[in-house]
């Protein structure tokens, strides 16, 4: 089908795009600091509200980045407590993580530096010494909700001093830019570690059990409706 008015410069800038790179992230952090959230507002640009807080998924989302199509491959982990060869698993998958807590929940920050040493550990064993240590970013989230904070801007800054990890302060809520800045950022800091081909990423091979999670491909570029949508609508509007 042909169409009477021309593209928009954006549309006609991505067709001299270079080959996609694909990333995986995987979101961790306890339960309700809003992993689901953070992924799907950058994927789909909305805040949706409710989730099924036991459902885990890959979200798979293709992103124009400084002229470069990224596939980003999103694990939003369940959050809830699993044995640690399980964790381990996903972390293995990941090529960059975002290790999320709620400033209004004080136990999902103490949370924080066990993941961040779980992610050391296991690709520091992976990797045998060789290589730099995956991209690590803290998310400290739900920033809006100032009445309820139990941890301080100053704590994360501490915090991500003593990891050495960038934390950023966000709301999932009321800012689409600050979810994509932790994304791109991850992204950013892979390409730095200069580890990358320039078709993909180095690729490790999938066990059995990261086969079993549900994939989902998604893209902000087909939610134009303007419409709210429940995460159950969403899930059905958005073919595998
Ligand atoms: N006010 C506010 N609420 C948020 C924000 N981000 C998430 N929430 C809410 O926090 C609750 C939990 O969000 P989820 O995204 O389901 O959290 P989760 O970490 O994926 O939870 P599990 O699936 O149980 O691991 C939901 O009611 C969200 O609407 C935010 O930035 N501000």
């Amino acid at each position: 089908m042909t169409s009477n008015f021309p593209l928009p410069r954006t549309l006609r800038r991505s067709w001299s795009l270079s080959p996609a790179r694909t990333m995986r992230i995987v979101v961790l952090g306890q339960s309700a600091v809003g992993k689901t959230a953070l992924t799907v507002r950058f994927i789909t640009k909305r805040f949706i509200g409710d989730y099924d807080p036991t459902l885990e998924m890959i979200y798979r989302h293709t992103a124009a980045i400084d002229g470069e199509f990224v596939h980003f491959e999103i694990l939003d982990t369940a959050g809830q407590e699993e044995d640690s060869l399980q964790i381990e698993e996903k972390i293995k998958w990941g090529d960059g993580f975002a290790v999320v807590y709620s400033v209004t929940d004080r136990c999902s920050f103490d949370e924080v530096m066990r993941l961040c040493f779980l992610i050391n550990h296991v690709h520091s064993n992976a990797r045998k010494g060789a290589g730099e240590l995956p991209p690590v970013v803290i998310v400290a989230n739900k920033k809006d909700l100032e009445f309820d904070r139990m941890v301080t801007t100053e704590e994360g800054e501490k915090l991500s001093k003593s990891l050495k990890y960038p934390c950023y302060e966000i709301s999932t809520r009321d800012s689409y830019e600050e979810t994509a800045l932790v994304f791109n950022n991850l992204y950013y800091d892979l390409l730095k570690q200069g580890t990358v081909s320039p078709g993909t990423f180095k690729r490790r091979g999938i066990s059995k059990q990261m086969e079993k999670i549900p994939r989902l491909y998604a893209n902000s570029a087909i939610n134009t409706s303007g419409r709210s949508l429940s995460f159950n609508s969403f899930r059905d509007y958005i073919p595998e």
